[in-house]
């Protein structure tokens, strides 16, 4: 692995470490230097996770707190809610923390946004830290202080951009993860490629097989350009004013299927549906071809991730109308990344709801479509 760390910074100034490593080992020392020793430690996590990490952790964390508490709840998209965050804040009132204190957000990207949320809120603000254990969570959702819950089934519509103090990642937790989850994450690496990055695009697909295989090296190299790419976007544009929405690639249609389908498919999933009408119209309007439009679906569909999508009830004008109740309206026109090239997205704000409804009737399949 070239680094072990990557640094975020904002106007020039070093804001937090992104690391890399393979155990909890040097997280002590990490957190040594962010002065946590008498804090009172939270480590928020879910019921998966808290079987399997929670209990090295809290045991590890003793040597620099002798207050080390874990709330944690049901696993899954459905406890990204408001109430759940109601819960954790009781336990940190009952706890007695104050602005001083930390929570550690041990899980993917669910505990994450939702743990970076409460610490953005509670007590108007305290030190969290990131712990990403799954690949979606390493690779985009610990990084670049996006945090947030869903409210009715709406996808992050309460939330606040609030940063770590610390992503560290054990690439080892991967070892739990299982395939679906694994692939979700990819959608996440894919749309990296596809938006800023070439080069690294077609290393994905040339190392497919090792990536299945989830050989160690290749992972390693594969998540550290991964946050890279995410990192200089952030960078440059902290609070999605510009740039930073090219990281929507995909989610325009996807966050839509996300609700319409109760969160029965995962977040990477339907942003590979996504992806796949996003690059519908990128083909239709004429900026790629109709061979890279193919391209963009076959790999998808290697790496194991779904082009189109069959749920009953579901149609496409249900779709287009819950399209526009998500964040990505600007003055009534939905904004929407479209690709110029592999590795080159823009910002487009020219869409038509019929150009739209095209490439959703693209992406579902069956008969729902009056
Ligand atoms: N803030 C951002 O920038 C950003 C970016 C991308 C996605 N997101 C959000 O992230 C969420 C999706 O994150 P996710 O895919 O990590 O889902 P998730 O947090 O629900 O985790 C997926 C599942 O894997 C389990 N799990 C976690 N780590 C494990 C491990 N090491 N071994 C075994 N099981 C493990 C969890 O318990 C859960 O059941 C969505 O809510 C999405 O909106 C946010
Ligand atoms: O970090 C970002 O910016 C992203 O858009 C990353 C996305 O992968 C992520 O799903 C994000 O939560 C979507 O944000 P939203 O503002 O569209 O809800
Ligand atoms: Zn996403």
């Amino acid at each position: 692995m070239k680094n072990e760390r990557l640094v975020v910074h904002y106007d020039n100034e070093p804001i937090y470490d992104i690391v890399f490593r393979e155990s909890y080992q040097n997280l002590i020392d990490e957190l040594k230097l962010l002065n946590v020793q008498n804090k009172k430690l939270c480590i928020v996590t879910d019921s998966n996770v808290e079987k399997l990490y929670a209990k090295e952790l809290q045991e590890l964390l003793k040597e620099i707190s002798s207050m080390v508490s874990v709330f944690s709840f049901q696993a899954g998209e459905e406890s990204k809610n408001i109430a759940t965050v109601q819960r954790l804040y009781e336990h940190l009132i009952l706890n007695k923390f104050d602005r001083k204190d930390m929570l550690l957000a041990l899980g993917g990207g669910v505990v994450g946004d939702l743990t970076g949320f409460a610490a953005a809120t509670y007590l108007r603000g305290i030190d969290f830290v990131q712990l990403p254990t799954t690949l979606l969570s390493q690779v985009d959702s610990s990084i670049g202080g996006k945090t947030g819950v869903d409210f009715e089934c709406y996808k992050n519509m309460v939330g606040a951009f609030y940063q770590p103090k610390l992503v560290y990642m054990n690439l080892s937790t991967l070892n739990s993860l299982d395939d679906k989850q694994y692939h979700s994450g990819i959608a996440e690496i894919y749309k990296h490629g596809l938006i800023k990055d070439k080069i690294f695009f077609e290393w994905l697909i040339q190392n497919m097989n090792e990536i299945q295989n989830r050989n160690i090296d290749i992972l390693k190299e594969m998540i550290c350009h991964s946050c890279d790419i995410k990192r200089v976007v952030v960078e440059n544009d902290p609070k999605e004013k510009g740039e930073r929405a090219l990281l929507n690639l995909g989610h325009t249609v996807g966050h839509s299927i996300e609700k319409l389908t109760n969160f029965s498919l995962l977040h990477g999933e339907c942003v590979s549906v996504g992806i796949v009408s996003a690059a519908y119209i990128s083909y239709k309007k004429g900026y790629i071809k109709e061979e890279e439009f193919n391209y963009i679906k076959s790999n998808l569909i290697n790496f194991k991730l779904p082009i189109s999508i069959k749920y009953p009830d579901l149609n496409s004008k249900h779709v287009l109308e819950t399209t526009k109740l998500d964040k990505k309206m600007e003055s009534g026109h939905i904004k929407f990344v479209l690709l110029k090239d592999i590795g080159n997205a823009f910002i487009d704000h020219t869409i038509t709801d019929k150009e739209l409804l095209e490439a959703i009737n693209y992406v579902l399949i069956g008969d729902n479509n009056e």
